[in-house]
C-alpha cells in the first residue's frame, strides 16, 4: 500500500563521481577486496566480542586486544574502508550476479503501489522501472550517493505510525554483512517491526549461496523454520547449485515463538571439515 511519502518519479542515476570506476579490476581482484574485508570485520567483531567480557582487572590483556583492533582497523583503511568495499561490490554485482538483486525481486512483485525501504543501497536506482509504483527508501551505512540515506539500521526510529511502515524490505547481502550471529536475529526481527504487520508485506532476502548451502549451522530448511519463527513465510527461493547467491521472498505473518530456545545457541545441523560459521540466533 503506499503511503504519503513523496513518490520519486524521476528515475535517478548514479553521478560521473560515484561510478564504481572498478571495471578495469580483475574479477579476481574484487573477490580479494570482498573476502578480505569480510576477514576482517569479523575479526573486528571477534576482538570488540572478547574486549566486552573482559572484567577490568585483566588490563594487559586488555591493552594486546586494543592493539590487535587498532590494527585491524588499519587494515581495513589499507583496503581502502568501506567505500572500496563497496565499490567492489558493485562491481561483483554485475560479474557475479549478471546483475543487481532487484531483478530478481522485481520479477516476483505483482504490480501494486508500495513502499519500500532498501538496506544496504550501493545504488539509488535500482527499482526505478517501477518508480511509477514503488516508492523506494534505500539506505546504508555509506551512503555514495545523496538520494540514499545515510543510516544504520539498527538505529532507524521503529514505526510509530502506519504510515511509517512499509510494505516491502529489501535486504540483499546485508545480513551476512552483520558480523555477530545475534545482531542477524535481531536485524530480522527489526526488519519484522519495520513492515505492516499485514500478510501483503514483504521481505526479499539475498544470501551468499554458502551461507545456507555449506555452513554447519544453518541449512535451506533450518532458515525457513527459523524464519517463521521470526514472523516470515517462504513463498519464493532461488538458487542454483553452484551458485553464488540465493534469493527468497517472505510474507509477513505473526511470530511463533513456541519453539524459540531452539534458535538461541548455535547447533551444529550438518558435519563436516569444510563447513562455514554462518549462524542467525535469535535471543
Ligand atoms: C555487500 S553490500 C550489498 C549491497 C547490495 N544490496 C547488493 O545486493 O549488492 C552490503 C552493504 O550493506 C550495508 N550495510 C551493512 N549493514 C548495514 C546496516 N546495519 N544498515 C545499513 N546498511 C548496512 C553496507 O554498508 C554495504 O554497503
Amino acid at each position: 500500500m503506499a503511503n504519503s511519502r513523496k513518490v520519486r518519479k524521476r528515475p535517478v542515476t548514479l553521478s560521473k563521481d560515484t561510478k564504481p570506476g572498478l571495471r578495469s579490476n580483475s574479477h579476481k581482484a574484487t573477490q580479494q577486496t570482498i573476502s578480505k574485508f569480510h576477514v576482517l570485520l569479523k575479526r573486528k567483531a571477534a576482538l570488540t566480542k572478547q574486549l566486552k567480557a573482559k572484567p577490568l582487572s585483566e588490563k594487559k590483556e586488555e591493552d594486546v586486544i586494543q592493539v590487535q583492533l587498532a590494527q585491524v582497523d588499519r587494515e581495513l583503511d589499507s583496503l581502502g574502508g568501506i567505500e572500496a568495499y563497496q565499490k567492489a561490490s558493485v562491481y561483483g554485482q554485475s560479474v557475479e550476479r549478471g546483475g543487481d538483486s532487484a531483478k530478481v525481486l522485481i520479477e516476483w512483485l505483482k504490480k501494486r503501489d508500495a513502499s519500500q525501504i532498501e538496506l544496504g543501497a550501493l545504488k539509488p536506482d535500482n527499482l526505478a522501472s517501477c518508480a511509477s509504483w514503488i516508492e523506494n527508501h534505500p539506505i546504508d551505512l555509506h551512503s555514495l550517493h545523496p538520494d540514499i540515506e545515510e543510516q544504520d539500521f539498527f538505529n532507524r526510529p521503529l514505526p510509530t505510525t502506519d504510515m511509517d511502515h512499509f510494505d516491502i524490505i529489501s535486504c540483499s547481502l546485508v545480513l551476512n554483512f552483520v558480523d555477530d550471529s545475534e545482531r542477524r536475529g535481531q536485524m530480522l526481527r527489526l526488519i519484522h517491526r519495520h513492515l505492516a504487520s499485514r500478510a501483503s508485506s514483504l521481505l526479499f532476502l539475498v544470501l551468499p549461496l554458502p551461507c545456507v548451502k555449506n555452513s554447519r549451522y544453518v541449512t535451506l530448511e533450518s532458515l525457513r523454520n527459523l524464519m517463521r519463527c521470526v514472523g516470515f513465510e517462504q513463498v519464493e527461493e532461488r538458487w542454483k547449485e553452484g551458485g553464488k547467491v540465493g534469493y527468497w521472498l517472505y510474507t509477513w505473518r505473526d511470530p511463533t515463538e513456541s519453539n524459540i530456545e531452539r534458535w538461541g545457541r548455535k547447533r551444529v545441523l550438518v558435519e563436516g571439515p569444510k563447513r562455514n560459521n554462518f549462524a542467525i540466533l535469535l535471543k
